[in-house]
């Protein structure tokens, strides 16, 4: 049951990440189009060739029904699949899966997914104050009606940060927490992304002294431990076994994927420190027949450093509350022992909304096909990537394998 390895990522495209007041303001179809040309061209695939799509809806303000039929008839193709992703930080991993069981089923022979992830012009309906706020403190509803409206916002529990700060804190009660091993993490993932042309902390190292020294944003997460919002965008093309066969780069073959969702706040998670990703990579593994201890790199979705100890433990490559043992004794760099979040992760890439955690997956595509330049691997055959939206509700796991 499930992928048999008969689909695969042949193309890939980001925008570089950037602050969003210098970022160009695209609409975003606009951006639909440009980062579909530019993934088309990177697959050496013709825009004829694309009948399947996979977008991302929530932010086409500009019509928010019939999203996936309105961005076809802009990119003037016929669908023989659509669909639209609104997972959060699990998007990009729930579309990447999404593609390939279409493209395994038969429905479609290539898909294009895509994530606009730069401010659009206001338009006379949008109201920029509101829109600020939801982009500074994303993942809450603050609509009328939201159980997060009435039970979580009136205790100050605003957005992400306050949640994976209860996580954190929760988990040091069980299983202790030493602040420098998580300042590791940014440290490690600070010292890869040095070697990605497009990072955005590209040219400023960290050590473990500052993260530590870094203004505290929510007790124990630090700002240098948390990601800074950017303007991006990422499409990545998914295509059969018969069409990766003539792509230009080396096919990064989905071979395995879980997905779970759990409670959308941690406040009503039976237990916090345990995440619905230990489900989804399970699934994963089990349908790839591969390991963890098989895998050359994690690319793991890093909102913040709690949630890459979190997904360690919960994707199996040690056992639940030796994550910090795990991280003290491995070199987390494209140069270690374990190669985490080779292109910097989230934390040193860059996050743009939505189309964040789509960098982890083209960080995989991308040292499977041998392009990872200074960063990359001696040996990138089998990635584990994972997607974690809301508050570590929305969990995704993938395998990719080269060909
Ligand atoms: C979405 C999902 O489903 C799952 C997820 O990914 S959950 C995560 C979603 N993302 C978020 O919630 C965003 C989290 N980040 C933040 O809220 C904010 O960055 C923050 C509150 C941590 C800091 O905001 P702030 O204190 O107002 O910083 P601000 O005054 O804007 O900036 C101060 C400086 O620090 C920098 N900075 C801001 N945030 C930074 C960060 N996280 N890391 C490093 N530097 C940061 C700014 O660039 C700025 O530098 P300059 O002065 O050189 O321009």
């Amino acid at each position: 049951m499930g992928l048999t390895g008969n689909a695969a990522i042949v193309g890939a495209a980001q925008y570089k990440p950037e602050k969003y007041q210098s970022a160009p303001q695209m609409f975003h179809l606009e951006q639909v189009a440009d980062l579909a040309r530019l993934a088309l061209r990177d697959a050496g695939m013709s825009i004829k060739e694309l009948d399947g799509l996979v977008i991302h809806g929530p932010q086409f303000h500009e019509a928010s029904i019939f999203v996936p039929a309105m961005a076809a008839e802009y990119l003037g193709i016929e669908l023989n699949f659509a669909e639209v992703v609104d997972l959060g930080g699990c998007t990009s991993v729930g579309m990447i899966w999404r593609a390939a069981a279409a493209v395994e089923m038969g429905l479609c022979e290539a898909v294009l997914c895509v994530i606009p992830a730069r401010m659009a012009p206001f338009g006379p309906n949008d109201d920029p104050m509101w829109m600020a706020q939801a982009m500074r403190y994303g993942g809450h509803s603050t609509a009328f009606g939201a159980p997060e409206a009435e039970f979580d916002l009136p205790y100050g529990h605003l957005g992400q940060n306050t949640g994976y700060a209860m996580i954190a804190q929760r988990y040091a009660a069980k299983y202790g927490y030493d602040p420098e091993v998580m300042a590791k993490i940014a440290v490690d993932q600070r010292f890869n992304a040095q070697g990605h042309q497009d990072a955005i902390f590209r040219g400023s190292e960290l050590t473990v002294e500052q993260v530590l020294a870094s203004k505290m944003v929510a007790d124990p997460l630090h700002i240098l431990e948390i990601v800074m919002p950017v303007a991006g965008g990422a499409a990545v093309i998914v295509t059969s076994k018969e069409k990766a066969a003539k792509a230009k780069n080396r096919p990064a073959f989905v071979t395995g994927f879980g997905e779970r969702l759990s409670y959308k706040s941690p406040s009503y998670a039976n237990e916090m420190t345990v995440t619905p990703l230990a489900q989804a990579a399970s699934k994963a593994f089990a349908m790839a027949g591969v390991r963890p201890e098989d895998m050359d790199a994690a690319q793991l979705y890093d909102c913040y450093t709690i949630t890459v100890l979190l997904s360690l433990e919960d994707a199996g490559f040690c056992p639940k509350g030796e994550g910090m043992r795990f991280i003290r004794e491995h070199n987390l760099t494209y140069k270690g022992d374990f190669p985490l979040n080779t292109h910097g992760g989230q934390l040193s890439f860059g996050q743009s909304a939505s189309a964040g955690g789509m960098s982890q997956v083209i960080e995989a595509f991308d040292q499977i096909a041998g392009r990872g330049g200074e960063r990359q691997l001696a040996r990138a055959d089998q990635i584990f990537v994972s997607g974690t939206g809301g508050v570590m509700s929305e969990q995704g796991a993938l395998i990719l394998q080269g060909g």
